[in-house]
């Protein structure tokens, strides 16, 4: 294959010194001739070039890929060290060689420097990828340090090769600084990438001798034990350290980060054991055995003896001692069958049961299947942690939490927890970098005991404080280094100082109503209310935005009906006043209509026409000859606001002079397809030819700049959480609702047969009074599976023969665009009186007069979509009703939280209490918070103003941290943190 110039420069951009060392492995590997053990190719150059092509969308180097079979894979070698500019592999095998002994020298400089006193005196944070801020920097320090830096690594760089300065980056913007061990690790050890293996492991062992001693250096801080290599674990296999450093634990900070993902009480619980249920139980291995049932499958059977109370009431066990606890011995069969030949010799079978022995310690979880035999039980699914270390089976005995973990890359929980375990023996009391202070001043533990707290709490209480402190550590570092780069672009202190106030009292940059533009004037003039408080402020925050040559990125956040569309499109009018373009993007057609319509009839009301601006709706069901006059009239400017769905996005949409892109309900966009239509919009609008003046007022650069963002969502965060999660985006929140809402009465009732009686009866007296209703089903067509399940098409005409006389209407997703419009509209105009619908009317659906909701199987609902579809009604002035059917009792207390509030906050926040700590410290729970792995959306907002005050306080009392030391040791020392870039 004959590579383009587009995949070599490509590659070559990629290569790195990470290439050249997999390329290494992978022939060191896949030539190894030792007798008996001829070793295969790896995967890891595959791996890595896959995740960037995948990632890059690279078709020429996924085909490059395409190759299997050894022979093959030494090819791909070959191909792509051409493509990184070697003659060979082997050419690039030599010179990586050289490399590295050119490193083992570069290890003997470091030793000799001086690097606590270095990073003492020139601290520097260093934020995810990004080269080190320096944290001095008067011109005198500058200068002293330059000195220093530069006697010190003369010598070597004149020895070095060019190829090595620029592996380790020792330019004028980037020096050693900071804790020195990360980079020697990163030049002899491992690395904090995801290599799956090391190249030369001999020469790693020699190169791990050399920075073992210089971990030992006692002028090595103490918080940089935690980036010390996992070699250093004492009691660890070479087999496990690398199948640990496959896993990505590279680091003792690595490994120590990986946290339980739920405690088990070690009181078995108490109770009965059901068919079906899901247990986790502590018990003693009384049997191991292999077993061939012929001769191509066998099984191994491990049985765990576990000692349960049953209470009497819950036992199915007749007791004379009516209410007393009874202690119970159950036998759990935890089978795993192998088939192959291979598997059911006699060796394989001895071989495996040893591993499990008789009076051993496990805990064991999986799903109960009664077995023939009394007290008897099959286990599925099943895990087992051995519980081997000695610290372990006292913690069982001390009834202290039990950390459970997840596993991670296919490495065993248990080994994990083991390794974890020994780290934590490592620990020195004094690693934490943080100011004393701080921890003082918000009462949290110091990061010692937090690291033990965690995982190894004695209580849960413990545990909690633990994860607090970890959770704040996530948050202070990120803040402390969004607000030093924010300060380091200020010239002086009183500048430095201002802006520290601003930050903390979120002052308001606004545009005054009388200065907005003609266009956002005559809009405003058009409504048929005036905007609430909260409104008008945000338009003029948005307003000052507009008007400044940067791009604004500003997220638009109010509960349901607030009224935020209206804001979105007065900043629309303020961009067409000044000749530029808009474009708003919805998740769905029903709601592009929806807005459309709602713009046109407001612009229908300005006098005259030829000020009025041209709106065009482009949606996925407009006609292949409208779209191409629409996406036309956006190329030549003809048109000056686009509403639509994901169609905004396509790569045929281009605009003349796009300026601001509003992206409504910008949750229900994935991230990718937000970064899309950002990037999209930012270059096709830049296609200007010379006569096309816009604007006289306006320069070039403005012309040229990519579009402001406002991002609109009704999901309830706390504001500073949202902060953290939109990044750099500034945020504007409506926290009123317009004037004369009546609070919607809400009931949550069980759906047997007098629940629906009583809730028809509510709907016959609602349609009676002149109400529209709601009615809203968790599916659309009725599910064997699912008999409970109440669903729209087949309830439709029931509905109909009940209430006679009042036209219904049916909306749901399958349903043809058209349909989907004529359905709402009829039920807009009154032409139905009842609308029987899936939660596509979830997002967004406006009709002001319909006044009653009633939701079938409400059980079936998240918290936060109840509450959003709650908001579908009460949106004008009629007193409106809802009601939650629910096909069960024991959902009622959930939904009863809905009749006591209707705040968006209380409602996420409840959810929250009622779900319960559960899944404590589980990935799933922040799923908005990818980069922190333990904070929790709903819950950890106090924790990030706490951070985010702290931060400001430490920026306040020493503006470049000088009088904190330490910073530049907590910042380089926690880069990993902060992988969220600024
Ligand atoms: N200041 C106001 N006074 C009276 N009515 C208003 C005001 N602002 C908006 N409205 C009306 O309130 C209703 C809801 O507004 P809008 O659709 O903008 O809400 P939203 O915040 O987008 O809600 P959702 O998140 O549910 O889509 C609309 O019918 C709108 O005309």
């Amino acid at each position: 294959m004959i590579a383009s110039s587009s995949t070599q420069s490509w590659i070559k951009d990629r290569s790195g010194n990470h290439l050249a060392r997999v390329i290494c492995l992978e022939f060191q590997r896949g030539s190894s001739k030792r007798i008996g053990f001829r070793m295969r190719f790896t995967n890891a150059l595959g791996s890595r070039l896959f995740r960037w092509c995948s990632r890059e969308n690279h078709t020429s180097v996924r085909k490059l890929l395409e190759v299997d079979g050894t022979s093959e894979r030494s090819k791909l070698l070959n191909k792509v060290s051409v493509l990184m500019g070697y003659s060979n592999t082997q050419c690039l095998i030599e010179q990586e060689r050289a490399c590295r002994e050119s490193a083992t020298e570069l290890i003997s400089v470091f030793k000799e420097i001086d690097f606590q006193e270095i990073s003492a005196k020139f601290p520097c944070i260093k934020i995810g990828d990004s080269s080190p801020i320096e944290l001095f920097d008067d011109s005198a320090s500058m200068k002293q340090k330059e000195t220093v830096l530069s006697e010190n690594l003369t010598n070597f760089i004149q020895v070095s090769s060019g190829n090595l300065e620029a592996t380790y980056e020792f330019s004028d913007k980037c020096y050693p600084i900071g804790p020195p061990l990360t980079n020697v690790d990163h030049l002899s050890i491992s690395e904090e990438s995801s290599l799956t293996q090391q190249p030369f492991s001999n020469e790693l062992a020699v190169d791990s001798d050399a920075c073992q001693e210089l971990l030992a250096d006692a002028t090595v801080p103490h918080s940089s034990i935690l980036d010390k290599s996992i070699r250093c674990l004492p009691g660890t296999t070479s087999r496990q350290y690398r199948q640990l450093e496959d896993g990505g634990f590279h680091t003792v900070r690595k490994l120590l980060q990986h946290f339980p993902r739920t405690y088990a009480d070690l009181q078995n619980p108490r109770g009965s054991i059901e068919e079906g249920q899901y247990i986790m139980l502590f018990g003693t291995i009384i049997s191991s055995r292999g077993v061939r049932i012929k001769h191509a499958l066998s099984f191994l059977e491990v049985v765990v003896s576990c000692s349960i109370i049953e209470n009497e009431l819950s036992s199915s066990v007749k007791s004379c001692n009516s209410g007393a606890d009874q202690k119970k011995t159950v036998h759990l069969h935890l089978k795993k069958f192998f088939s192959g030949t291979r598997f059911s010799s006699q060796s394989f079978l001895n071989c495996i049961s040893s591993k499990y022995r008789e009076g051993d310690i496990v805990y064991v979880s999986g799903k109960i299947k009664k077995a023939l035999a009394n007290h008897h039980y099959d286990l599925k699914e099943y895990t087992i942690d051995m519980l081997e270390e000695e610290e372990q089976q006292c913690t069982l005995l001390d009834r202290k939490p039990y950390p459970i973990y997840p596993s991670k890359a296919g490495l065993k929980p248990s080994l994990l927890s083991i390794s974890i375990s020994r780290a934590l023996k490592m620990l020195n009391p004094d690693i934490d970098p943080m100011p004393h202070k701080v921890l003082v001043e918000f009462n949290l533990p110091n990061l010692f005991d937090a690291y033990m707290g965690i995982h190894k709490p004695k209580n849960l209480d413990e545990a909690d404080l633990a994860r607090r402190r970890l959770i704040f550590d996530d948050f202070f570092y990120l803040q402390l280094g969004r607000l030093f780069q924010m300060l380091e672009a200020v010239g002086t202190r009183i500048e430095k100082e201002e802006l520290l106030l601003k930050c903390k009292n979120h002052e308001l940059n606004t545009v005054g109503d009388d200065e907005w533009s003609p266009l956002a004037r005559k809009l405003l003039e058009a409504l048929p209310y005036s905007l609430t408080h909260s409104q008008l402020n945000a338009v003029k925050e948005i307003m000052w935005d507009l008007r400044r040559p940067v791009p604004m990125n500003r997220l638009l956040q109010g509960d349901v009906g607030c009224g935020k569309t209206i804001v979105a499109f007065l900043a629309c009018m303020e961009v067409i006043s000044s000749g530029f373009q808009a474009a708003f993007m919805v998740p769905t057609e029903v709601l592009a209509r929806q807005h459309y319509e709602h713009l046109t009839s407001l612009l229908e009301k300005f006098d005259g026409d030829e000020c009025k601006p041209n709106i065009a709706l482009l949606t996925g069901s407009t006609s292949t000859r409208e779209s191409r006059i629409i996406r036309n009239g956006l190329k030549t400017g003809e048109i000056a606001m686009v509403i639509g769905t994901h169609s905004l996005i396509a790569d045929k949409t281009v605009f003349l002079a796009l300026r601001i892109s509003v992206i409504d309900e910008q949750q229900r966009f994935g991230v990718v397809q937000r970064g899309r239509f950002n990037s999209k919009l930012y270059t096709p609008s830049i296609k200007l030819s010379d006569d096309d003046t816009i604007s006289d007022d306006n320069s070039d650069s403005e012309n040229f700049m990519a579009p402001h963002v406002l991002a609109m969502s009704a999901t309830p965060i706390p504001r500073t959480l949202a902060l953290a999660l939109y990044g750099d985006m500034s945020l504007t929140q409506i926290t009123d609702l317009p004037p004369g809402r009546q609070p919607i009465e809400t009931f949550a009732l069980e759906g047997n047969d007098s629940g629906l009686e009583t809730v028809f009866q509510m709907m016959r007296d609602e349609l009676v009074d002149g109400g529209k209703v709601y009615l809203v089903y968790p599916i659309i067509e009725e599910s064997e599976q699912l008999p409970q399940l109440h669903a729209a098409k087949a309830d439709f005409d029931s509905i109909r023969e009940k209430f006679e006389g009042y036209p219904c209407g049916l909306l749901h997703g399958r349903m043809h665009s058209d349909e989907k419009d004529g359905a709402l509209s009829s039920f807009r105009s009154g032409e139905t009186r009842i609308l029987l619908s899936t939660q596509v009317i979830e997002i967004g659906v406006d009709v002001p007069d319909a006044s009653m909701m009633v939701v079938m199987n409400a059980e079936r609902f998240g918290i936060a979509q109840l509450h959003q579809l709650r908001g579908r009604v009460g949106r004008g002035e009629r007193k409106s009703r809802c009601v939650y059917l629910c096909s069960s009792p024991s959902a009622l207390p959930r939904l009863k939280v809905l009749e006591k509030s209707s705040d968006g906050f209380y409602l996420a926040n409840a959810d929250l209490v009622l779900r319960g700590p559960g899944n404590l410290l589980g990935r799933k729970q922040s799923g908005h918070l990818p980069e922190f792995p333990i904070a929790r959306l709903e819950s950890d907002g106090d924790i990030l103003q706490e951070a985010h005050n702290a931060a400001l306080n430490v920026l306040g009392t020493s503006n470049d941290l000088a009088l904190y030391p330490d910073a530049g040791n907590i910042a380089t020392g926690q880069q990993h943190k902060c992988e969220v870039s600024c």
